[in-house]
């Protein structure tokens, strides 16, 4: 594989985690996560630079302030975010960054010199996508009806021409990988 970075977006519940979650199991080596920053405290065990870069609330502020930040978010009082350096750590390591991110991210990311791959993961339907929500056991129906509610959003912009380097609808969970990986490692397309 290159070392751009693979971006892969698309609805909750579509099956990404899985499909990525395969990737790592087969080709532990090859591939890495970026490094998250937050605000919050560093739990016991956990080392700054490997498991977050912590930084205090005012540092993270300004890095924002110069648009270091694929994107950002705060949940329960603390900041969380992907810078671009993060992202390109990964590839300076050797390894491919895989960035499992929302639309709003995806567009972010267009803005950058990363230079990635954007691969949309869709569902076989709606229907399907509320059932594997709901199969999945792990939403109340509150979050359940957010999320298909965004899902329709992430949709439209996945199937918009242009949005993304492959579309690759997760019916059989096999094919899905298949066509997943044959294009993370450019192998010819079989389509
Ligand atoms: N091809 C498939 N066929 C049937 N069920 C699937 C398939 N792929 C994934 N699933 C199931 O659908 C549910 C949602 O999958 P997963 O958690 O991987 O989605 P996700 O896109 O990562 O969601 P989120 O964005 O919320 O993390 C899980 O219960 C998973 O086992």
């Amino acid at each position: 594989a290159g070392k751009r970075p693979v971006v892969v977006f698309g609805p909750s519940g579509t099956g990404k985690s899985t499909l990525l979650k395969r990737l790592f199991a087969e080709h532990p080596q090859e591939f890495g996560f970026s490094v998250s920053n937050t605000t919050r405290d560093p739990r016991a065990g956990e080392v700054n630079g490997k498991d977050y870069h912590f930084l205090t609330r005012e540092q993270f502020l300004e890095a924002v302030a110069r648009k270091e930040f694929i994107e950002h978010a705060e949940f329960s009082g603390n900041m969380y975010g992907t810078t671009v350096r993060a992202v390109k750590d990964v590839a300076d390591a050797g390894k491919t960054c895989i960035l499992d991110i929302d639309v709003q991210g995806v567009k972010s990311v267009k803005d950058t010199d990363l230079g990635a791959r954007f691969v949309f993961v869709a569902p076989p339907s709606e229907e399907e996508l509320e059932r594997r929500l709901r199969s999945r056991g792990t939403d109340n129906e509150a979050s359940i009806l957010k999320r298909l509610q965004v899902a329709k959003g992430e949709l439209e912009y996945g199937n918009q021409p242009g949005s993304c380097d492959i579309r690759i609808v997760n019916d059989d969970v096999d094919s899905a990988y298949k066509t997943l990986s044959d294009f993370i490692f450019e192998r010819a397309d079989s389509s």
